[in-house]
């Protein structure tokens, strides 16, 4: 069927042509009218997974010749749920294959290399609290967990705030006192979900998380959407409650701001206490820089630690990254002078972690800063590049604006059409235009891409 071959190849496009081999193209097309397409899942894991990734963007339909065709999708019959997933008894091997495996946790990620700042010292005082931590000294005294006066205890902040950095500290403090303390990333969590329905064997599944004295659940925002994972955690949340467990959540946002999470979800994430972690400051970076050196044993420049801090801005997360990757490379590097040159001068730093200053370029780039820039440009309204207006004045800005959300943010073409309010063939075209623009150096297009260009970097 043309219209579905074409939101494949689409797909192919936005996630990769593996995943839509291994989870789309096998959906059987069981029949279709003009206005409908029936599909049949394999099992109801590829169906749980359809719902998950790929339904939102087929709310309406998928666009077909003007019209919007409605997409079902069923699971095929000898293939429901309690049939296929109930353990058959000729494949014992499938019960002792099924494992979970956690992440592991980061070994530099103690509280001992945490650097306190005045955005994260409330939140280090209740964790030393919870877990003994001795901030002089760095011992523990009896952990509090299982007295804790909150629960949950909720973590928010920004990507590099170091959420991750202080769950897995509180991991490494519990677990030196023989508490079963699970780290888990949400994703990790989804994961196991599926593959434990997948395999029949939610049983374990509960078992491993239920047995946890703490269960330390890192970026829940990321189960948006997912309502499959979002009922398993709202059991798993519920019993470790009950039993008086210590539950600590991470998000990039406050519960009440969480988006797609269910009510029940965020109504218990406020049951206890939630507590903001706030990004450092400019000064504060300038201490953890030198305090990151002294751990891995690096000597900089005050020219060259100048360079990475005015370089590295978004945070902490950058900039601890490219002085991983410089001592790394310079170790790696068998020219030894490398390393003391690039330790003195910013130069040879520059050109040492290039891919990495690229990307920080790119990071601070937002799709906002974009539009005003291209607004600004033309002497239009973003209002007039967002909005459904098909006026000629405001055609041309916003292909150019198309072209850089993809160029530089590559953002997916779905993504780019919820911004813009068009669907995401407009967006292909709208960035092929101009691409070809460039490619043939057209005198309408090229130096006016430029021009803007220069103005984003
Ligand atoms: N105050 C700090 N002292 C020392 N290192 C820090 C501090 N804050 C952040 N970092 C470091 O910054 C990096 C990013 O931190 P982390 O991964 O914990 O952030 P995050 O909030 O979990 O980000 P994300 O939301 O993207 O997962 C890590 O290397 C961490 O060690």
């Amino acid at each position: 069927m043309k219209a579905w071959e074409q939101f494949l190849t689409l797909q192919e496009i936005e996630m990769g042509k593996a995943t839509v081999q291994k989870w789309l193209r096998n959906l059987k097309i069981s029949r279709f009218d003009a206005q409908n397409l029936f599909l049949e899942a394999q099992d109801p894991f590829q169906a749980i997974w359809f719902e998950e990734q790929i339904r939102k963007k087929i709310k309406g339909g998928i666009p077909f010749n003007g019209k919007f065709i409605k997409v079902h999708l069923n699971v095929a019959k000898n293939q429901k749920l309690n049939k296929t997933f109930r353990k058959k008894q000729n494949e014992p091997q499938e019960l002792d294959t099924f494992k979970l495996n956690f992440d592991s946790l980061d070994p530099s990620f103690h509280f001992d290399s945490f650097f306190p700042t005045k955005g994260s010292l409330l939140p280090l005082k209740v964790l030393y609290e919870l877990t003994g931590y001795q901030s002089k000294g760095g011992s523990l005294n009896p952990a509090n967990v299982h007295h804790s006066p909150y629960n949950p205890l909720f973590l928010y902040g920004k990507a590099g705030s170091g959420k991750t950095h202080l769950l897995m500290a509180v991991a490494f403090a519990l677990r030196r006192q023989g508490l079963n303390a699970t780290y888990v990333k949400a994703d990790t969590f989804a994961d196991h979900v599926v593959s434990a329905i997948r395999a029949g064997e939610m049983r374990l599944f509960r078992e491993a998380y239920r047995s946890s004295d703490v269960l330390l659940l890192d970026d829940v925002d990321i189960l948006a959407r997912k309502s499959a994972t979002q009922e398993e955690f709202f059991h798993t949340f519920n019993t470790l409650h009950l039993a008086g467990k210590l539950i600590i959540l991470t998000a990039n946002k406050p519960p009440r701001d969480l988006d797609h999470i269910e009510k029940r979800l965020i109504s218990r994430f406020e049951w206890g206490l939630s507590l903001p972690l706030e990004l450092p400051s400019k000064e504060e970076m300038r201490v953890i820089l030198e305090g990151k050196c002294a751990l891995l044993d690096i000597h900089l420049s005050p020219k060259v630690a100048d360079f990475f801090l005015t370089t590295f801005k978004s945070g902490p997360k950058a900039l601890i990254r490219a002085l991983e990757a410089f001592s790394l490379r310079t170790h790696m590097n068998e020219d030894k002078s490398l390393a003391k040159q690039a330790s003195l001068y910013p130069q040879a730093l520059e050109s040492l972690i290039k891919d990495l200053i690229d990307d920080e370029e790119k990071s601070v780039l937002t799709a906002e800063i974009i539009l005003k820039a291209v607004a600004e440009h033309f002497g239009i309204r973003i209002d007039d590049l967002k909005g459904p207006s098909q006026a000629r004045e405001s055609t041309l800005p916003r292909q150019v604006a198309i072209y850089f959300l993809r160029s530089k943010l590559s953002l997916p073409y779905m993504k780019i059409g919820d911004l813009l309010s068009r669907d995401h063939s407009t967006i292909m075209t709208s960035f092929r235009r101009i691409q070809k623009g460039l490619d043939s150096e057209d005198e309408k297009i090229a130096p006016l891409v430029r021009d803007i260009e220069k103005g984003l970097i």
